[in-house]
Parts: structure tokens; sequence; C-alpha cells
């Protein structure tokens, strides 16, 4: 058996590069971009008041001068007004291009307008109220960096550079396959020995998240059907998530169909609970095989803690690990790594803490609900204590 390190290595040698397309900005959101967004010119593209008021030349106001005539009004999107005499101003909308015969903006607020004068009766700055011709960043200059999720901050600034399409990453084609004759549809009763098929649904729902839309396939346990639908899935996908059917048990046959179809297995077992008997293998083709331990848990730890992280990689999204501080004593007398399932919540001072709950093993899915990550309590030690910070993996929150 390996340990989780080693498992994250062997997974992480196999990252792979899906190559990119250019998709229609509107359908971007949580897609990663894949290409730098840049400036198309100056931002702010003109000098422009930040407030609707009048517009001077300091120079009049520090010679003395405090009423000025209205020369005219320009609204925003109008090519810039000028003023020819020292007494002069132009009433300005928030957003228009002032010209350069002006240099200060004072606030209606601030002004009494009579007969067509504006009288100043407050003590001004030179160059107020105005926002500065590139300012913010230069033409050319990178407003958005590459390998990033899209948010809609994001797609704003596309759309105020003229970005309509953006280059991203392609996604692999995945598809989810659950496993075992006791497992019925979600919509049919089970009788009193079988379950719900419960792995697919959150499998696909996670990786919704990223934009994956992923087929979901179920397989009885019969071993000739299997090998012909693994065999077609590898011509068919990328990457074959699996669950089920990988222990030890008389019908668990995913790891002799794979050695028979010439799937190369680049590891069996890892030394952690839940997920231990986690199988991992490469086609001859290049694709993909996770296949999880048919336990939600052990299903969902998987997931999070290998796929994801190796996904992620794969689309060059930089890592953000995260830790938390441990709330409660926890006791693990085994050898092997533990991954608890943790309630997170930010304390008085800011921190992240993670308090454990009780469960029953890897098929109790009853908590996932109310829990939020796994943490991951290394394999050297059975006693852990309150106070002492430990990498998480977030689902839920
Ligand atoms: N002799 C040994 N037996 C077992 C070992 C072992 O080392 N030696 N490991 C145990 C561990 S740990 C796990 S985890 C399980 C994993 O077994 P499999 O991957 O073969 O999974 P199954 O037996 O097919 O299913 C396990 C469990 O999960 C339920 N299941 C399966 N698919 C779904 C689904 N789509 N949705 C919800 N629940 C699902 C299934 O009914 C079983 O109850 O093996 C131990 N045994
Ligand atoms: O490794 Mo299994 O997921 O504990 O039951």
């Amino acid at each position: 058996m390996i340990s989780v390190q080693q498992a994250e290595e062997i997974i992480f040698s196999q990252v792979k590069n899906f190559g990119t397309e250019e998709i229609f900005y509107e359908n971007a959101s949580g897609r990663i971009l894949a290409e730098d967004i840049l400036a198309d010119r100056d931002l702010p593209p003109f000098d422009r008041p930040t407030v609707d008021g009048i517009a001077i030349s300091f120079n009049s106001y520090e010679k003395g001068l405090r009423s000025f005539t209205i020369k005219s009004v320009q609204a925003a999107g109008e090519a810039p007004l000028s003023i020819d005499e020292d007494n002069e101003c132009i009433e300005i909308m928030t957003g228009a291009a002032l010209h350069y015969s002006m240099d200060t903006v004072i606030r209606y607020e601030d002004i009494l307008i009579n007969n067509n004068i504006a009288i100043i009766n407050i003590d001004i700055k030179k160059g107020q109220n105005i926002h500065l011709k590139g300012r913010d960043k230069k033409a050319g200059e990178i407003l958005v960096k590459a390998n990033q999720v899209i948010t809609p901050s994001i797609l704003g600034i596309a759309a105020s550079v003229g970005k309509t399409f953006l280059t991203v990453k392609k996604l692999p084609r995945v598809a989810i396959i659950s496993t075992g004759d006791e497992m019925v549809p979600p919509e049919n009763t089970p009788t009193p020995f079988q379950l719900r098929r419960s792995n697919g649904i959150t499998i696909k729902s996670v990786l919704e998240k990223y934009k994956i839309d992923a087929d979901r396939l179920h397989w009885n346990d019969d071993f000739e059907l299997i090998k012909k639908e693994l065999s077609q899935c590898i011509d068919n996908y990328d990457i074959l998530l699996l669950s089920g059917g990988v222990s030890m048990g008389k019908f668990d046959y995913l790891p002799k169909a794979c050695e028979e179809l010439g799937i190369e297995k680049l590891f069996h077992k890892i030394k952690q609970r839940p997920g231990k008997p986690f199988w991992f293998g490469k086609s001859q083709n290049e694709k993909l095989v996770f296949a999880f331990p048919g336990n939600p848990v052990s299903v969902f730890m998987c997931l999070h803690r290998y796929f994801i992280p190796w996904l992620e990689k794969s689309l060059k999204i930089p890592e953000n690990p995260q830790y938390a501080v441990l709330q409660n004593d926890i006791d693990f007398p085994f050898s092997l790594q533990y991954f608890a399932q943790v309630k997170l919540s930010v304390n008085p001072s800011g921190q992240l803490i993670a308090e454990s709950v009780n469960t029953n093993g890897s098929g109790d899915f009853s908590h996932l609900a109310e829990t939020d990550a796994f943490i991951e309590l290394p394999l050297e030690k059975n006693e852990f204590k309150k106070g002492e910070v430990y990498k998480i993996w977030k689902y839920n929150f």
C-alpha cells in the first residue's frame, strides 16, 4: 500500500493538457481563462469628472475668480467642449470627456447658479473630482491574467474592452460510472436489501462547478459486460470516474477487467481512511481511470483529495491550499492517514476552525451535508489535539 503523498505524486504525474477553445463570453462564466485580457485603450480613455457640476481652469481660481459664466452644458458621450476665457466654465456631467482647457471640477452641491453664472463658495483643490486618462491601466496592459476561473467581475472587464469571445481551457470528456447489482436508480423503490444510487449525482454536481458536463452510466456486476463497456468508454472519454467494485469482493471485477484490457494499474490501495481501496490506472491510449471505492464518503474524499487537485493542475488553476485549527481532540489508533469530516467556522480572531463529527465509517453519508470539509490528519500520529493546524479539503463551505 502506498502513502497519500505517493498517490498524489503518481496522479500528478498524469496531469494533462486538453487544449483551448474560443467561446462566446456569455457562456464563459466558471470556465478557465486561457489568455490574458488586455486593455484595448487607456482606462479611463479620457479625463472624466467623477461628479456632476462645473469644470473650470484652476488657474483662474488661483487668480481670485469665484464667478464663472456657464458657456455650455456637456453630457457624457459628447465630444469635449472647451472654454476660451478665464471666467468661463462648462456644466459637465459625470463620465463626460473633459476638454484640456479645464482641469478642475466642482460639484453642484458646492456652487450656486444664478442667471447662468456659477459661484464657487468653498475651497477647492487643483485637479479635484477628475478620473485621469490612463490612471487605472494603460492601453495594452494586462487587466486579467490567464489561468483563473472566469468570475462575474472578469466578464464585466471582458465586456468593457470588447472581448466578446474568450479563449478558455478545453474540458476533459468525463464518464461517471457507478457499479453494483444492488444499486437501483434513485427514482425506484429498493427492495429491503438494495440501495439507491447516489455516488453518480454527487460526482456530477461537483464537476458542474468546473462546467464539466459529465455523462452518467451504471454497470451491473457482470464481468463480460464491464469489460465491453469499459473498452468502449476508454475510446469515447478522456477520464473515467468509477465507483465501487475495487475491493476484495467476489463481484469486485474492475481491477481484473482493467488488467485484461491493458489498462495499466498505477496504484491500488492507499494508506488512508476512508478510500483505502482506490484504484488508479492509465489505458494504452492515455485515458485515465479513477476507480473509487463504492462507499459514498470514500468517493467524496477521493474526489476532493485526488481528482479535483488533478483537474485543477491540468487546467493550470493556481494551487490554494487551505488549513484549519482543530477544535477538538481526535484519537485514531490505526496506521492510516485519516480524513475526518469537520464542520468549519471562523472564530472571533478570524481563524478558520474545524470541529470533527463522529461518523460510522465510509458508508455513513448522513453527515456529509452537515459538515464542510475533510481534515487531513498525518499518518505518523494517532492523537491529534485541539489547537493543532492541519490541511483541509473543502466540499460544502
Ligand atoms: N476483505 C476486504 N473487504 C473490504 C476491504 C478490504 O480491504 N478487504 N475494504 C473495504 C473498504 S475500506 C471499502 S471503502 C469497500 C470498498 O469496496 P468497493 O469499492 O468494492 O465497493 P462496493 O463493494 O461495490 O461498494 C461498497 C459500498 O458502497 C455502496 N455503493 C456502491 N455504489 C454506490 C453508489 N453509486 N451510490 C451509493 N452507494 C454505493 C455499496 O452498496 C456498498 O455498500 O470495501 C470494503 N471491503
Ligand atoms: O477505505 Mo473504506 O473507504 O474506509 O470504507
